[in-house]
């Protein structure tokens, strides 16, 4: 895992440039623009919530970030350059549910080292901290596919943070899980922003972007309808859209 020593030269994402951006970003599949003419910014350092009603295009608009899909309109840029084979290596993905190797707990954790180039006894260290830090340690041996659902979200997430991500994306990782399991998730996910991995989540939990989130990103029917800071958002929503949605009704245009 990351020196803590680094955490001492993490600039205050308030004011550092930009680490991931898009200008006019809009993707069509099956014959619909499913996001439309997006322009982001996501702060290095800043735990960025994306927001908005079911089909609103957040998990479309992650992978658009993380370069899973290409746009059909404009560029994501990594720090002002296009997206590249190592911006991608910087970066990490979590899903709603994992999909986990046929082998052991730790085989996993090898797996994601192996792949990052990690080999012999730097990759046995590795994995044996991500284990304590996951908890997981009793657990190394056993098949992954066995674990329960908030086991498998720690494995998940612990295999994402072993390639030392500088961003870590992360599609509502909680929402199947109880609350004890979505804290453990949270204290692991905070604990990486903490050593300076700058996170963009998708959630439809409003307790927990107010324990999370320090930016927003509210989408709409694929649109931005409102970003800025997680504090003045809540505070005062500006879009309809978003004042609906904070208040639990349903949107509908003017
Ligand atoms: N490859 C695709 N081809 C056609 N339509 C797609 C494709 N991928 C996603 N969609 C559609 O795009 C819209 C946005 O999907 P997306 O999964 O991003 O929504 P979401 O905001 O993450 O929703 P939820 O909160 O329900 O997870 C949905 O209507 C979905 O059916």
């Amino acid at each position: 895992m990351r020196d803590m020593t680094l955490d001492m030269t993490i600039p205050d994402g308030a004011t550092a440039p930009a680490l991931l951006a898009c200008q006019g970003l809009s993707f069509d599949a099956g014959g619909k623009r499913l996001i439309n003419d997006l322009t982001l910014e996501i702060r290095p350092g800043r735990r960025t919530l994306v927001m908005g009603p079911n089909g609103a295009g957040k998990s479309v608009l992650l992978r658009l970030l993380h370069g899973l899909i290409a746009p059909t309109v404009g560029a994501v840029l990594w720090q002002g350059d296009p997206l590249d084979r190592a911006a991608r290596d910087a970066q990490a993905m979590v899903f709603q549910r994992p999909v986990m190797l046929r082998r052991s707990v730790l085989a996993n954790l090898k797996f994601a080292l192996t792949v990052r180039g990690v080999t012999g006894a730097a990759r046995a260290a590795k994995a044996a901290e991500a284990l304590e830090l996951a908890r997981l340690t009793d657990l190394a041996r056993r098949p992954a596919r066995v674990l329960s659902g908030g086991e498998q979200q720690r494995l998940a997430l612990a295999r994402a943070l072993v390639g030392e991500p500088r961003l870590l994306f992360l599609d509502e990782p909680t929402s199947s899980l109880d609350p004890a399991s979505t804290h453990a998730i949270e204290d692991l996910i905070n604990a990486a922003h903490a050593r300076g991995v700058s996170i963009v989540m998708v959630t439809h939990d409003l307790g927990q972007a107010r324990r999370m989130g320090d930016d927003v990103i509210f989408l709409q029917n694929g649109t931005l309808a409102e970003d800025g800071t997680l504090q003045d958002v809540l505070a005062a929503p500006q879009a309809p859209s978003t004042k609906a949605w904070l208040e639990g009704r349903l949107y509908t245009a003017p």
